[in-house]
């Protein structure tokens, strides 16, 4: 076969490597992960039993979970260096870029950073998991110019990380939903960012360069960007008809809604999207207050009217944090805490069985030329 005839744009269709991670098995509606359905998963475990799966293969045992747990909070705190970095910068920075940076810095910490083994890589994603909340949340307030909150163990993993980004512990209701939405964000084949992080892997660099690749990666607007980009949206409008009217005026203009769409679910909608509108439904009854939970869902009906096209996680996991009262630019910041589980994996599984990523290209420019 010819480079020219195994050409597929932007790598549709192209399979990049083979992985024990996961698989989106659309004919059958599952997310796979580690052998389990994530949608199962989402209703009855929580984002640490995925962390578990992810990392050590099984889900865990109650005590294995209470020992992970622990182990992450005694690891919370990020040195002093990266807080003093994150103050130096720009107000103007962008909490992602802020993300990057923090990670970079914490690369200079690790005494074993050459080490590429499985063991040194595991124990590498536990101490990222432990301290990307605490930067997500410290970075926000240092941009903005509030306290930065020290982290607080007593609470669980993903109630300490809404309690540094709101300053407020969460009700039960509030800790659940933000738990799921984490352990819903946590790992998804091979998105753009999670092929930038093994890309770059597959050079035997390190985790912290490819984990800020994927930071960049996901930044955009159509991947992770689309949370933050769905939320400017909804905001645009005050009630469904004006919500559908901006969809109809986006629509005539040819422009791309934001969370809507996916490479893989194409048409149909993403799995994950129905369990973010759940629990958007269960915030809007506590709160008393349905007007964004009916504006998506008039934006939903209006995109597959006219379309036939639906939403992805990214349209659904927007209202929920609005309502979960987060700053809007810290929810792609988010994601990409909670994705830092399943792009470790990715970088060790990219260690473990390492093949360099080097492609080939369609040739259209100019050949031939003599040189006078
Ligand atoms: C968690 C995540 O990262 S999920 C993805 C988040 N991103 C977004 O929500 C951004 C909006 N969505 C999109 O831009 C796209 O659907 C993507 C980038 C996610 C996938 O794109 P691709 O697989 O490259 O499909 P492509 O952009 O070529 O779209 C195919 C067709 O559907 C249309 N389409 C796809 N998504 C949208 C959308 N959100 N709004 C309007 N039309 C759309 C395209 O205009 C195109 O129509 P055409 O064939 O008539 O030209
Ligand atoms: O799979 C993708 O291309 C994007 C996505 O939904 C994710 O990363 O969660």
């Amino acid at each position: 076969m010819t480079v020219e005839q195994t050409y597929s744009p932007g790598l549709n269709g192209v399979i990049a490597t083979e992985t024990k991670l996961s698989f989106l098995d659309t004919e059958n509606g599952e997310i796979v992960i580690g052998g389990y359905d994530l949608i199962q998963l989402s209703k009855t475990h929580g984002y640490l039993d995925i962390v578990h799966l992810l990392l050590k293969g099984t889900l865990p045992t109650d005590v294995e979970r209470d020992e992970l747990a622990k182990k992450l909070s005694t690891s919370y705190t990020v040195p002093e260096t990266v807080l003093n970095v994150l103050k130096q910068l720009p107000k103007a920075t962008h909490p992602m870029d802020a993300l990057r940076t923090g990670i970079s810095v914490l690369a200079g910490f690790d005494r074993e950073l050459e080490d590429r083994s499985e063991h040194v890589n595991t124990a590498r994603a536990y101490d990222l998991l432990a301290k990307l909340p605490t930067i997500v949340a410290s970075s926000y307030r240092v941009l903005v110019g509030d306290e930065v909150l020290a982290p607080k163990s007593s609470l669980s993993y993903s109630a300490n990380f809404l309690y540094m980004i709101t300053g407020k512990e969460p009700t039960p209701l509030e800790e659940r939903v933000f738990d799921q939405s984490l352990l819903l964000y946590s790992e998804h084949e091979m998105p753009n960012s999670t092929f930038t992080a093994r890309v770059i892997a597959s050079t035997l660099s390190d985790m912290y360069g490819a984990l800020t690749g994927a930071v960049a990666s996901l930044k955009g607007h159509l991947h992770g960007g689309a949370n933050e980009a769905v939320m400017y949206m909804l905001l645009e409008a005050d009630t469904p008809e004006e919500f559908e009217a901006l969809l109809r005026s986006k629509l005539a203009q040819k422009e791309k809604v934001m969370g809507f769409g996916h490479r893989v679910y194409m048409k149909k909608m993403d799995p994950r999207a129905l369990i973010m509108k759940e629990a958007l439904t269960e915030l809007s009854e506590k709160a008393g207050d349905d007007r964004l939970l009916r504006m998506c869902v008039a934006g939903e009906q209006v995109m597959a009217k006219e379309k036939g096209i639906y939403p992805n996680l990214d349209y659904y996991a927007a209202p929920v944090y609005y309502m979960l009262g987060i700053p809007i630019g810290l929810y792609t910041p988010i994601f990409f805490a909670s994705r830092t589980v399943g792009l470790s994996a990715h970088v060790m599984e990219q260690h473990n069985d390492n093949k360099l990523f080097r492609p080939r290209v369609k040739y259209t420019g100019p050949r031939h030329h003599s040189i006078s």
